[in-house]
């Protein structure tokens, strides 16, 4: 029986029967809707509201979190996003890229896989949503659907509530489909051969050469680590086999952590002071890359293509460039399809 053939088997009333298809959801952190305070705000709280992120006893943080941070926050925020902004679509490019990386798998499995899987994407916090992500893919006949949380290196801040979220959907379907979801995949070879070739790409376009790479993650609190979230070993591991597939040792290419949030101990070494105290050390070029963002957004382009840059130049450097995220490169698209098709087998 194929969607929308009637089949006299059918008893009247019985709900139509369609031919089962394979689902993909791509799924990304979330992003505001604009820049203006209250859309701001709206972004903030929910991102900062998830237990998965921030893990003081909500008694205690929800009060100051809509008491101080997010009087404060949404303004300061809003201006970094506003730096950054897609014009053009009017969205902020997470949004963008996350689109793109979804119209580019979609077309290249359909290139092998004709219109078997079907590939939408949502993200964790804000629009598109998950749930509508799961129910369109449900809506075009797809009975089995694979979860793929954008994040290379898995941590329970990002991979497991992008899960949690999803699951939460699913618990109110009657009809559920059956679920996988992506593991982690910081040091899968097809990821490290995509970095690696983005970054010899744009080394090879710049008429000067680096003194040193630093590849970038964004960071946690220390205690996540303490407490057995893995992403903080994910992130060395990244960083030690891009090192080798570009034939550098530790002192070219070394990791830090950016995008520190709150007063607790996150985990070390802080981007910030370490690009400050290059010039001194005699490094005056610099090249960063930011390997735990598969999409260039707001902690990529503006904390480090902007505010990082600033802070090396002001500090004597002479030379700094920023190595984009992998987007929607034709290299992310093959990884992410290479991805996809190991984790459906036997489903397919
Ligand atoms: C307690 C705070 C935060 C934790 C823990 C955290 C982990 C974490 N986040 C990403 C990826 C992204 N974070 C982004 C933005 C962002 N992150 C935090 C805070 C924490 N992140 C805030 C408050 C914000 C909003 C921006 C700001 O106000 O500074 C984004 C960008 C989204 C965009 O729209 O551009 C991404 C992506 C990872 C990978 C991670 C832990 C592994
Ligand atoms: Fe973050
Ligand atoms: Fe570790």
């Amino acid at each position: 029986m194929t969607q929308n053939s009637p089949s006299p088997a059918l008893p009247a009333g019985h709900p139509p029967v369609k031919a089962p298809k394979i689902g993909v959801l791509l799924i990304n952190l979330g992003t505001p809707e604009a820049t203006d305070y209250w859309s701001m705000r709206r972004y903030l709280s929910e991102f900062l509201s998830d237990r998965r992120v921030v893990e003081v006893p909500q008694a205690i943080w929800q009060p100051i979190l809509q008491g101080i941070i997010l009087t404060f926050r949404p303004k300061k925020s809003g201006h970094a996003y506003a730096g950054i902004w897609n014009q053009e679509r009017n969205e902020s490019p997470l949004k963008t890229f996350t689109r793109g990386q979804a119209d580019g798998l979609r077309a290249a499995l359909k290139g092998t896989h004709d219109d078997r899987i079907i590939v939408e994407w949502g993200m964790r916090y804000g629009h598109p949503s998950t749930a509508k992500g799961i129910d369109s893919l449900i809506e075009q006949g797809c009975e089995r659907i694979l979860l793929f949380p954008l994040y290379p290196q898995y941590s329970a801040t990002t991979t497991a509530t992008a899960c949690d979220h999803a699951f939460r959907h699913l618990m109110t379907l009657r009809r559920q489909p059956a679920i996988r979801t992506v593991p982690t995949y910081h040091d899968d070879p097809a990821y490290i051969e995509a970095l690696g070739a983005g970054v010899s790409r744009h080394l090879d376009s710049l008429p000067w050469k680096p003194e040193r790479i630093i590849a970038s993650f964004h960071g946690l609190p220390k205690m996540y680590l303490e407490k057995g979230d893995p992403y903080h070993c994910y992130c060395l591991k990244t960083a030690r086999l891009l090192r080798e597939k570009l034939g550098m040792d530790a002192s070219m290419l070394t990791h830090a952590f950016q995008s520190r949030f709150g007063r607790t101990e996150w985990l070390q070494p802080y981007l910030e002071p370490m690009v400050k105290a290059l010039p001194e050390q005699g490094v005056k070029k610099l090249a960063i890359l930011a390997p735990a963002f598969v999409s260039d957004c707001v902690e990529t382009l503006e904390e480090v293509n902007q505010g990082i840059r600033e802070t090396f130049l002001t500090a004597g450097g002479t030379d700094f460039t920023y190595i984009p995220c992998l987007n929607d490169h034709p290299d992310h698209i093959d990884l992410l399809r290479g991805i996809v098709e190991r984790e459906l087998a036997g489903w397919l």
